[in-house]
């Protein structure tokens, strides 16, 4: 069974189509990256697949689970995403305690001291964050604690929008290795949005080129790394990518 199907997806905002057919499967414990010129629709089709886009037309199925528009608690279960932005993401008046207790609350899932003691632990917390607020957290932390709340309701699959782009560089590889660690040791699938092509190749096994709202190549990390990508865009947006970071 695939992880993540997406068939035909066309995703609009009012009257503007943003994506045109857009079709690729995720195995179960992959790591995907989409990647692509800015404004090519890489961001709105993870919102798709994460509920928050209004109006959409195609198939969206994680774990053989067909998602239904708007609030689809079955789906959350399995899909959570983490978003660009820490700071911007976690709720300001909200400790680390409240935002991964809230996901718990609303799933009807008891015990959830325990949960969050254990999550935080998964992410490298240290417990004297627990009751802290996001502004009393450095950005990396942040990002920790945005990667536990996805984590908390043990969903197999995480949509990753950019996960390390707002940190400082030297933050990006701890937040790189705690994705790689998380993956290996919870058989996590994870479809990601980036930038940065030698993040794609330390972390994904695949990859899909988007422009102008369509896929135009699907690609192992290995064809990316040996300089076989086939279509004219793919070439020239990989011709300055080079080696993995140094993490
Ligand atoms: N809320 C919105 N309302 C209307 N149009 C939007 C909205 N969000 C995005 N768009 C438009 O949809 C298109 C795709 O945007 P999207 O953010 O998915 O691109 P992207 O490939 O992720 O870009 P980037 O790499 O720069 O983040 C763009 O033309 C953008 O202007």
């Amino acid at each position: 069974m695939s992880a993540l199907k997406i068939e035909n997806l066309d995703i609009s905002y009012g009257d503007s189509k943003v994506t045109h057919g857009i079709g690729f499967d995720v195995a179960e414990g992959e790591s995907f990256a989409l990647v692509g010129e800015s404004g090519s629709g890489k961001t709105t089709v993870l919102k798709a697949i994460a509920g928050m886009a209004r109006s959409w037309t195609g198939s969206i199925t994680a774990f053989g689970h067909a998602r239904t528009p708007g609030i689809d608690r079955g789906f959350a279960r399995q899909c959570q995403m983490v978003f660009q932005d820490p700071y911007g993401s976690l709720h300001p008046r909200k400790t680390v305690d409240a935002t991964l207790s809230e996901p718990l609350a609303i799933h009807g899932v008891g015990d959830s001291g325990a949960r969050v003691d254990e999550v935080m632990q998964s992410v490298g917390l240290d417990r004297r964050f627990r009751f802290r607020f996001p502004h009393q957290l450095s950005g990396g932390q942040r990002q920790r604690v945005a990667i536990a709340r996805a984590l908390i309701l043990k969903p197999k699959l995480l949509l990753l929008d950019e996960p390390t782009s707002a940190l400082d560089v030297s933050v990006q590889a701890e937040i790189l290795n705690l994705l790689k660690r998380l993956r290996r040791e919870q058989g996590l699938t994870y479809l990601m949005v980036t930038h940065n092509l030698p993040v794609v190749s330390f972390l994904c096994d695949r990859l899909a080129v988007m422009r102008h709202g369509r896929v135009v190549e699907v690609a192992s990390v290995d064809q990316l790394k040996r300089g076989e990508l086939q279509d004219p865009y793919s070439r020239e947006l990989t011709r300055f990518s080079a080696s993995h970071p140094k993490t």
